[in-house]
């Protein structure tokens, strides 16, 4: 078949869209990913031939199901969960589970296939999965909690595995709730295997997987400025969410000498212009994690501070990094044109593709550093696959060998991105390159396969 035969990128994402009528974060995702793939693949006859990019845009399997538990007041409730299995050409589906009340197929469907290629990226073996439910975790009791997860895995149970597809934790989803997940897969079992990651330490979780994917996307971004001769010393960021990535972000932001002037929740920012300080950014966490309070409690507490509400978004205030942490399509064109007029020279995406497709041209024609998601926050599965092999082996490693290997695979993510996302100019389009490179590694593989 001739390279000319193909449809063109038009055409492709028109099917796209058919295919997948009312699921526009997915298209999205796929729009973004194929614009680079199709300059890349223009000369490539084997990947036309054999359609890959059609098939990785093609979910392995979509399992939906039906999540029904009892509240506090003896109520039955009704729930619909997914687990959304995308490719597992390069190793065992990975990737995290949602629970919130935005979630639909459409957003399950756009993370998997987005985590195909973070997964890639990280050099480990692990396609890509997600999954997740609409329910709404804030304002339960942690009974609640505890009979929703039993109930979601009472279903969920018999489509993973150590091999075969391996969940994390996500937005709603962290240590506590992959400990009910865990305890009942073992209960259902009778097995203690590495099927979850995110673990406790006391039953095979890893050191540092809690920080992971804050730290690594501020890795990222040092790694960006370190390619300019900088750093991030006196540098001011701007952070929205004030979850696992958005705080532990900060951490490592604080550590490396900068300043945190913001955090946000679905109601509001705050902005504090002496800085979110390490005491600051733990009080934050004890809110979130414990007392599962508002961010706009904040200003309670630290004089000097004020709370923006209405849901509004930090991307007005003025700083030279910003480090999105929440949720998908956070951070549209115009905010993107704000944070470019006030002088924002780099943005490391924590959160899973919070830019809009318009947002992201902003960046990419103002030619900023600009780290997507797939490449800034593959840090916490990629210390995810850390502890699948150290479940496999049955051994811990210590702390300062994971804080190295994290360390060691952000600076290859950026190494990747650098080989295929360079441009004649010398700028660095490091949406490109990290398409570009995870692509390739999944599609080579595949190829190896013929077709399946
Ligand atoms: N936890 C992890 O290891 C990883 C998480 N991510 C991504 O990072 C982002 C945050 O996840 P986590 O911190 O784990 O979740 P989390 O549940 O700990 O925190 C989520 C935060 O986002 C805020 N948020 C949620 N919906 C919002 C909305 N509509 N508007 C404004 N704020 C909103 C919440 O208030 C909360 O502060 C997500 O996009 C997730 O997919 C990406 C890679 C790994
Ligand atoms: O650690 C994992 O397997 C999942 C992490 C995740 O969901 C993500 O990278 O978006």
């Amino acid at each position: 078949m001739a390279v000319s035969d193909h449809v063109d990128l038009p055409t492709f994402i028109d099917g796209v869209k058919k295919r997948n009528p009312g699921q526009p974060e997915f298209v999205q995702a796929v729009q973004e990913v194929a614009e680079d793939i199709y300059d890349f693949i223009a000369d490539k006859e084997e990947y036309h031939k054999y359609q890959i990019l059609r098939r990785i845009a093609e979910p392995d399997r979509v399992i939906s199901f039906r999540v029904c538990w009892e509240d506090d007041s003896g109520n039955i409730r009704v729930q619909r969960g997914w687990r959304v299995q995308n490719n597992n050409s390069i190793g065992p589906y990975k990737g995290g589970i949602r629970f919130h009340p935005s979630v639909t197929e459409s957003v399950l469907k756009f993370l998997a296939f987005e985590q195909t290629f973070k997964n890639a990226l990280t050099g480990l073996p692990m396609g890509g999965g997600k999954g997740g439910s609409n329910f709404n975790p804030k304002g339960k009791s942690p009974n609640e909690v505890m009979r929703f997860c039993q109930s979601f895995m009472n279903e969920l149970y018999r489509h993973i595995g150590a091999d075969v597809d391996v969940p994390a934790g996500d937005i709603g989803v962290g240590g506590r709730e992959i400990g009910f997940m865990f305890g009942q897969y073992k209960r259902l079992t009778n097995e203690f295997t590495g099927v979850l990651t995110g673990k406790g330490l006391e039953y095979g979780g890893s050191l540092i997987r809690t920080e992971a994917t804050g730290y690594g996307a501020v890795y990222f971004l040092l790694e960006m400025l370190k390619n300019k001769g900088q750093d991030l010393v006196g540098k001011t960021a701007v952070i929205s969410g004030s979850g696992n990535v958005a705080t532990h972000a900060a951490e490592k932001i604080n550590q490396l000498g900068g300043k945190v002037l913001t955090l946000s929740d679905s109601e509001g920012f705050i902005y504090d212009p002496e800085g979110i300080s390490q005491d600051k950014v733990n009080w934050v966490k004890d809110l979130k994690n414990k007392k599962r309070g508002r961010i706009s409690e904040y200003v309670k507490e630290f004089k000097g501070s004020e709370f923006h509400g209405g849901g509004a978004r930090p991307w007005g205030v003025t700083c030279d990094v910003a480090v999105p942490c929440a949720t998908q399509n956070e951070l549209n064109g115009d905010e993107a044109r704000l944070l470019v007029k006030n002088g924002c020279m780099a943005v490391s995406e924590g959160a899973n593709m919070p830019t809009t497709l318009e947002g992201v041209h902003v960046f990419k024609d103002a030619k900023i550093l600009y780290a997507p998601g797939k490449a800034a926050n593959a840090g916490g599965v990629a210390v995810s696959g850390l502890e699948m092999s150290q479940n496999s082996a049955r051994i811990s490693w210590k702390e300062e060998e994971l804080q190295r290997l994290l360390v060691d695979i952000m600076q290859g993510i950026h190494s990747r991105c650098v080989e295929y996302g360079t441009q004649s100019d010398g700028h660095i389009d490091y949406v490109k390159g990290a398409n570009i490179a995870g692509f390739k590694k999944v599609a080579d593989a595949m190829l190896a396969y013929g077709v399946v």
